[in-house]
Order: structure tokens, then C-alpha cells, then sequence
């Protein structure tokens, strides 16, 4: 798929199935993702790739984050956000990593993250890969921060949920963009 192609036609695929993104599409995903643009080439990013066990620890904390706000939540509730993380064969956590830097605030260094994860889903998507972008309480749960590893600093931008598609992906329909465009 050429490049306008991918950028044109990127969707979100909900509903995923096995099997995952193998070795070779997943580095070439993670090479797409390191040519985001990045003032200072900070590369103020890293990705945790969770397959078969890490999806269930996630899952574990997802958990334990829930009853932690909520001690009484029903046992049907705690089963739904324990099958939460296990909707796709793998998720890549998004983690935006900023570094000290006198010019290049944290902010950019935010953004920097997320452009890397959106070259990171089309680059998934160029490769007829299914995947969403996802986030919810769980991504700022500081159960989930500390249980997944990060540093104070660190934040978790996305859960990029991957895998093949499982039924048709939704047609799109073309978007007027001129109502965003002025000329200046
Ligand atoms: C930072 C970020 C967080 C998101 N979090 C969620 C989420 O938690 N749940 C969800 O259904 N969609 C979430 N989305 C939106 C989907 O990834 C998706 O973009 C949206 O459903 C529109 O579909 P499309 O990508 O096919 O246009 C998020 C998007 C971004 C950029």
C-alpha cells in the first residue's frame, strides 16, 4: 500500500482476532514510529509489546485498579475488565518517556510520543494489520503506571490494541475537510 493510500484509508478495527502482527511487521511498525518528528530528537518514547501472559497481567491490574476505587463492584463488572485487555492477541503500550531538556518542553516531547504511535498504526494499517487506539481511567491508574514499570515522568499515551481484523472493517465515507482549512 503506497503512503497516501495508508494515510487516507487508516481505520480503527474494533473487533480483533489471531493472529498477531508477526516479528517483521512489527518492526517495521516501530521503524514508522521512530520517524515521528521530534524537536531535539529526544525520542521521548518506548513501547511495551504485551502478548499472551502480558495481556493477562494487564488484565491482573486493570483488576486490581478497579477494586481499589471500587472495593464492592460487582463480580460480572470485575469479569469485564478483566476480558478488557484480552480483546486482541497484543497490545503495545504507548509510553511517552520525557526528558530533561532546556528548549523542548514536556509538551512536545507529548506530542512527539503521539505522532510516533500514530506512524505506528498506520504503518499497522499499510500492512493490513487491524488496530485501535485506546486509553480510558486505566491508562492514568497509578496501579497501572507502577505495575506496567513507569517512571514518575512517564505517562502512558495509548493501548494499542493489534491484531486481524475479525469481520468486515468499516467503510469510510469521505470526509469533508475544508470546513478546517482557512486560507490566511
Ligand atoms: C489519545 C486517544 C485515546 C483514545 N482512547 C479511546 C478509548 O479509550 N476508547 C475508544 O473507543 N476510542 C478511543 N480513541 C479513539 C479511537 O482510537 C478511534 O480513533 C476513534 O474511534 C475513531 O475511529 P477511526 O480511528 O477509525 O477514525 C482514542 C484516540 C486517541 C487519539
Amino acid at each position: 500500500m503506497d503512503a497516501l493510500t495508508a494515510l487516507h484509508s487508516r481505520v480503527s478495527v474494533s473487533r480483533l482476532t489471531d493472529p498477531a502482527p508477526d516479528q517483521q511487521a512489527l518492526d517495521n511498525m516501530f521503524r514508522a514510529a521512530m520517524r515521528a518528528p521530534d524537536h531535539g530528537l529526544l525520542r521521548p518514547w518506548r513501547f511495551l509489546v504485551l502478548r499472551e501472559s502480558g495481556r493477562e497481567r494487564l488484565a491482573e491490574l486493570f483488576v486490581q485498579a478497579s477494586l481499589l476505587d471500587e472495593p464492592d463492584l460487582a463480580p460480572q463488572k470485575v469479569d469485564k475488565i478483566r476480558s478488557k485487555p484480552l480483546r486482541a492477541p497484543m497490545i503495545i503500550v504507548g509510553i511517552c518517556s520525557p526528558k530533561d531538556h532546556p528548549k523542548v518542553p514536556v509538551f512536545e516531547q507529548q506530542l512527539a510520543a503521539g505522532a510516533a504511535i500514530d506512524n505506528l498504526l498506520i504503518a499497522a494499517h499499510a500492512q493490513h494489520i487491524g488496530a485501535m487506539w485506546r486509553t480510558g481511567p486505566m491508562a492514568s491508574h497509578a496501579t497501572v503506571t507502577h505495575g506496567l514499570g513507569l517512571e514518575k515522568q512517564e505517562s502512558i499515551l495509548g493501548f494499542v490494541y493489534l491484531g486481524t481484523p475479525d469481520g468486515p472493517i468499516r467503510p469510510l465515507t469521505q470526509e469533508d475537510f475544508t470546513p478546517y482549512i482557512q486560507d490566511w
